[in-house]
């Protein structure tokens, strides 16, 4: 059984596109990347998958069962909004109990270790505590149930270098014990950390859904040379060729075909330099949008 599926999710509010025909499975286990830029549709899937607004055609289900029928499904989920809003005058203890009361479960232990983890202060007041900290009580708030779906929305926005990577360890530590992860961000090295497929989305639409690995390894590579006389445009017409630069002697490229007739192309040159690096799920994804466009 899946932990997500959608089946041509799409949501319009009014006239205006949401989500357009969103097909979606994530495995359980799985640790899913969802990238896209603002105003892509990330938080319209969620919101959707989390039965918070309805699909104006198409379903979605979260562990075999329908969201839109089925709203209890929300206790196995653990979801991190963007952003979020509380009531001001609680201390972070009582906020994290009043949320555990809706799960019906003792969680006074495991929010004690949340807190440690995440260096959260349990008797301080909401309106004392920065935009990070607040973002902190999110993330134990999403977590205290020890939920079988953890859905984070931009999760590490606002959180310093030290804290992201304490809250990296932890969501691995709940995948490892069997959390299926679902994880929408635009920060794409954040993902590539973390997820096993990611799942690109623009103006709504899912244009590409893939595996990190693959994507990394089957992909484009990224080609700089360095020549001891002016580089021409011939490289730039060779068949998987894209997104070529040349200035003088120095030129850059991203290649993805037969690698032995690019080296005898380049193998005539006089270089002075050469590098060939696997590009970054930053650029693979920049190529995909240009594509695209
Ligand atoms: N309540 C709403 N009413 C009208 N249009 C909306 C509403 N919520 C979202 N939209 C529109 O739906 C589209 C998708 O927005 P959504 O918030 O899902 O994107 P996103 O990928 O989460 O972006 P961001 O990273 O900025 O949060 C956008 O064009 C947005 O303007």
């Amino acid at each position: 059984m899946n932990a997500i599926e959608t089946r041509s999710l799409t949501k319009q509010y009014g006239g205006a596109r949401g989500i357009s025909d969103v097909n979606l499975s994530v495995a359980e286990g799985e640790v899913f990347g969802f990238i896209g830029p603002n105003g892509a549709g990330k938080s319209t899937t969620i919101r959707t998958l989390l039965g918070l607004i309805s699909p104006t055609s198409g379903s979605a289900f979260i562990f075999g069962k329908s969201c839109a029928e089925h709203p209890d499904t929300r206790r196995e989920v653990g979801y991190l909004p963007s952003e979020v809003f509380y009531y001001d005058r609680m201390r972070v203890g009582e906020l994290l109990q009043y949320s555990a009361s809706f799960y019906k479960k003792d969680c006074k232990q495991r929010i004690a270790q949340l807190a440690e983890v995440m260096d959260l202060d349990l008797k301080k007041r909401i309106d004392d505590l920065s935009f990070g900290n607040k973002k902190k009580v999110g993330i134990v708030q999403g977590l205290l149930h020890e939920p079988k779906l953890i859905i984070l929305d931009e999760p590490t926005s606002g959180l310093d270098p030290l804290m992201q990577q304490r809250f990296f360890e932890l969501i691995a530590e709940e995948n490892r014990k069997g959390a299926t992860v679902f994880f929408s961000s635009h920060i794409l090295s954040e993902v590539q950390r973390l997820c096993d497929r990611v799942a690109f989305i623009k103006d709504g639409k899912i244009i590409k859904q893939e595996k990190v690995s693959i994507l990394q390894e089957n992909s484009y590579k990224k080609f700089a040379l360095e020549a001891k006389a002016p580089i021409g445009q011939n490289l730039q017409h060779l068949e998987g060729v894209s997104g070529f630069t040349a200035k003088d002697k120095v030129a850059s490229f991203m290649f993805k075909g037969n690698l032995n007739a690019m080296m005898k192309e380049i193998a005539g040159m006089e270089l002075s330099n050469i590098s060939i690096t696997e590009p970054d799920l930053e650029e693979i994804f920049l190529h995909y949008y240009e594509k695209e466009e």
